[in-house]
């Protein structure tokens, strides 16, 4: 029998070295892709299970970005507004880790709103369909089951009686319920009137940047719409503070940042509401100056009813609505592009507004808008941004709302987070 030599040791010695140290190296490489896999996995299940995000070639680019693999999913909101109803259909795409942005928005409007069916709210299905219709064109097949549907109302339906307004909600429910979208118990609703500016304050300063880079002042907003109007800004005086009445100030928790908002909407003080309560009042008698006639009835129906606050003269503000619609109207900004102008405007446009045939309104809106302004406390030299859409998105509440349901969805999902 042959001895094998002893010399095996020596070489088995020299070949567990580098494979020990291979092993080791290769159990490093191993643990820290799975510590970092299940971190970043933690992270997406939150929003996965809610929305539905899952990765596919993207759809949309989104101008100067690259098609990554990433993740894509939409949310779709309904506003019912008091003169319409809206859908926004927003398509957000997340890349490994980071926050999620939004890519693409899908924008339709019908008249007149939901409140106009409230005496017959079998009438109001089919406008709900031809939006939902537009959802399924607009967001791929498979992504429909995972898709939030939410409906928010306004001030038509604040304004109604509370069973009229049920029923009407009830209506849609059914609607959205045999729809293949994803539907909560909670899909229909009347949002309050603080929701709805702080949702709006989101929207535009999510858009133009202020949320997303710290220490970037913030702007306000101002929103007029047919029933209601909001006021929200983040005060920076103490004295604000301190002076704002109960109930127009509130907490915004977003992107680990807490916000106290100063916020207000005024039910009843909307451009339809406001245009009831002014020709309610007007006696037969011919008008001499038609404007001053009007000043006066406006300044009754405001007495008293709006609360001023000095820091606004200082806020940079972002108008929209029925203010944008107004100042288009008469040629103070591009009906497509928005723009900049001064407060007196208004006044300015109200007293020199020559064609009372074509739009009897007109001088009359005008003419609210601008006491309005005044009564919030800005003076006429104060310049207002009026903007319908920032990088081709609509700046409404839809936006901030959407954000706050896909985050509430999440925290449901996953109540440890
Ligand atoms: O998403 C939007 N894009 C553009 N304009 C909108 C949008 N949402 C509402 N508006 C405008 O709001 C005004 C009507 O207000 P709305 O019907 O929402 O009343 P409400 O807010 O008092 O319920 C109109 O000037 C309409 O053009
Ligand atoms: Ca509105």
């Amino acid at each position: 029998m042959r001895k094998i030599p002893n010399n095996g040791n020596l070489k088995m010695t020299k070949v567990a070295y580098p494979l020990g140290l291979f092993v080791c190296l290769f159990i490093y490489v191993a643990y820290i892709k799975w510590h970092w896999a299940s971190a970043t996995q933690a992270f997406f299940s939150i929003t996965e299970a809610a929305t539905g995000a899952r990765r596919v070639p993207q759809t949309r680019s989104p101008p100067g970005t690259a098609a990554h693999d990433h993740e894509v999913f939409y949310g779709i909101m309904f506003d019912a507004g008091s003169t319409g109803t809206r859908v926004h259909i927003f398509q957000f795409s997340r890349q490994p880790g980071e926050m999620p942005t939004l890519t693409h928005e899908t924008f339709k409007a019908l008249k007149p709103g939901l409140s106009a069916y409230a005496d017959d709210v079998e009438k109001s299905t089919p406008g709900i369909q031809e939006l939902l219709d537009v959802a399924k064109q607009d967001i791929p097949f498979d992504f429909w089951k995972d898709t939030p549907l939410v409906l928010k109302a306004t001030a038509g339906l604040r304004l109604l009686p509370g069973e009229k307004a049920q029923k009407l909600l009830q209506k849609v429910k059914e609607v959205f319920k045999a729809s293949p979208f994803l539907v909560g118990d909670d899909c229909v609703s009347i949002m309050n009137g603080t929701d709805e500016g702080v949702s709006a304050w989101i929207t535009v300063n999510f858009l133009t940047g202020s949320l997303k880079t710290p220490g970037r002042s913030s702007v306000g907003m101002l929103d007029l719409g047919g029933g209601s109007t909001q006021i929200t800004f983040l005060p920076r005086v103490e004295g604000t503070l301190q002076s704002s009445p109960p109930g127009y100030l509130t907490s915004l928790q977003m992107f680990n940042r807490t916000y106290k908002l100063y916020s207000y909407s005024y039910l009843g003080l909307g451009l339809m509401s406001a245009r009831l309560a002014i020709l309610g009042g007007v006696e037969g008698k011919p008008a001499v100056d038609l404007h001053e006639l009007c000043a006066d009835r406006v300044s009754e129906v405001l007495r008293d009813k709006v609360h001023r606050t000095e820091e606004v003269k200082d806020v940079d503000f972002h108008a929209f609505s029925y203010y944008y619609d107004l100042a288009a109207t008469v040629g103070l900004i591009d009906a497509e592009k928005g723009g900049s102008l001064v407060v007196g405007d208004f006044e300015i446009a109200a007293k020199y507004e020559t064609r009372p045939q074509s739009n009897p309104f007109v001088c009359m809106d005008l003419t609210y808008i601008s006491l309005l302004l005044q009564e919030f406390g800005f003076p006429g030299n104060k310049v207002l941004k009026l903007t319908r859409k920032i990088n081709n998105v609509e700046t409404s509440w839809a936006l901030g709302a959407i954000f706050h349901y896909i985050d509430s969805l999440n925290r449901q999902k996953s109540p440890a987070s």
